[in-house]
């Protein structure tokens, strides 16, 4: 089985609705909590393949965009565009299922599963309810099915690092194997678009650099698109083709990381001298 981006595509196909060509389109998106508008009009294009870094000050609004993006929160105002087709209201778990991953700032792990069926989750709807844990005592073209979805799993697994804690429960792992879970949960599916809030908080510089690695190897080899939330911006400059700064809930600077790092008004409201 091919798990590599062999999501079902937004209805009306790619590049359908609007004449939109980057996986991801945000026109005006605009998130208000009551009096605070916590994103303000972000227009945003992010082409296939295109590793984005999302920066900016403390309540920026940087998580509530990446929670619009993933459908945990529809926007006040403005349009969502995946593949050029509006997913605006669409659900997370819609869009979860169309190849929209993320991370969460807290990691979401069940702690009374094991590191391996922590990653498995993230493919049951793949078996089409029939439950993944199950199948592996069902009948024998449901095994070769299963078969391959752990075979996926494992190798993630070993990818973040995590093979020699595969069996054990999620709740006794530190801090930064948690993150990898996280990690390892987020990409297991071979998402077309990920989300990362924060990835970094937590890890170690080792377990940085692999994180790094990985994510830079999935970027080369299936052109997967990434937003990646970092406070971290060593991390961020080396890992981005491109840097957007929220200030404020809007758009204050949009450009290579060499642009953002010398752009005035990026140091003077968030990177400091
Ligand atoms: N559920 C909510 N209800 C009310 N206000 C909220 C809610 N979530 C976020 N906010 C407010 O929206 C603004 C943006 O918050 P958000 O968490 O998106 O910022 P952020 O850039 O991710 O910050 P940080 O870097 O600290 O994670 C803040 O003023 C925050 O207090």
């Amino acid at each position: 089985m091919n798990l590599v981006q062999d999501h079902p595509a937004a209805p009306g196909g790619p590049g359908a609705a609007d004449g939109g060509e980057g996986v991801l389109r945000l026109a005006g998106v605009t998130v208000r909590f009551g009096g605070i508008t916590a994103v303000d009009q972000v227009a945003l294009d992010v082409p296939s393949g295109q590793v984005v870094g999302l920066i900016g000050p403390n309540g920026a609004g940087k998580t509530t965009l990446l929670d619009a993006v993933s459908g945990l929160r529809t926007p006040s105002r403005g349009r969502i565009l995946l593949d050029g087709a509006d997913v605006t209201a669409r659900s997370a778990s819609w869009l979860s299922r169309h190849g929209v991953r993320r991370t969460f700032q807290r990691h979401q792990a069940f702690g009374w599963l094991t590191v391996r069926q922590n990653v498995l989750v993230p493919l049951e709807w793949r078996t089409r309810g029939r439950g993944l844990l199950g199948d592996v005592l069902g009948l024998p073209h449901r095994r070769r099915e299963t078969g391959a979805l752990l075979e996926r799993v494992d190798e993630v697994i070993e990818l973040c690092g995590l093979s020699e804690v595969r069996d054990v429960n999620a709740a006794t792992l530190p801090i930064g194997q948690l993150r990898l879970l996280e990690f390892a949960r987020a990409i297991v599916d071979s998402p077309r678009l990920l989300l990362l809030d924060e990835p970094t908080s937590g890890l170690g510089r080792r377990e940085t650099e692999l994180l790094s690695e990985v994510l830079l190897g999935l970027v080369q080899r299936h052109e997967l698109t990434v937003i990646l939330v970092e406070h971290d911006i060593d991390f961020v400059m080396g890992l981005v083709d491109r840097v957007v700064c929220l200030v404020q809930g809007a758009v204050l600077a949009d450009g290579t990381p060499a642009e953002i790092r010398r752009n005035p008004e990026v140091i003077a409201a968030y990177l400091g001298s």
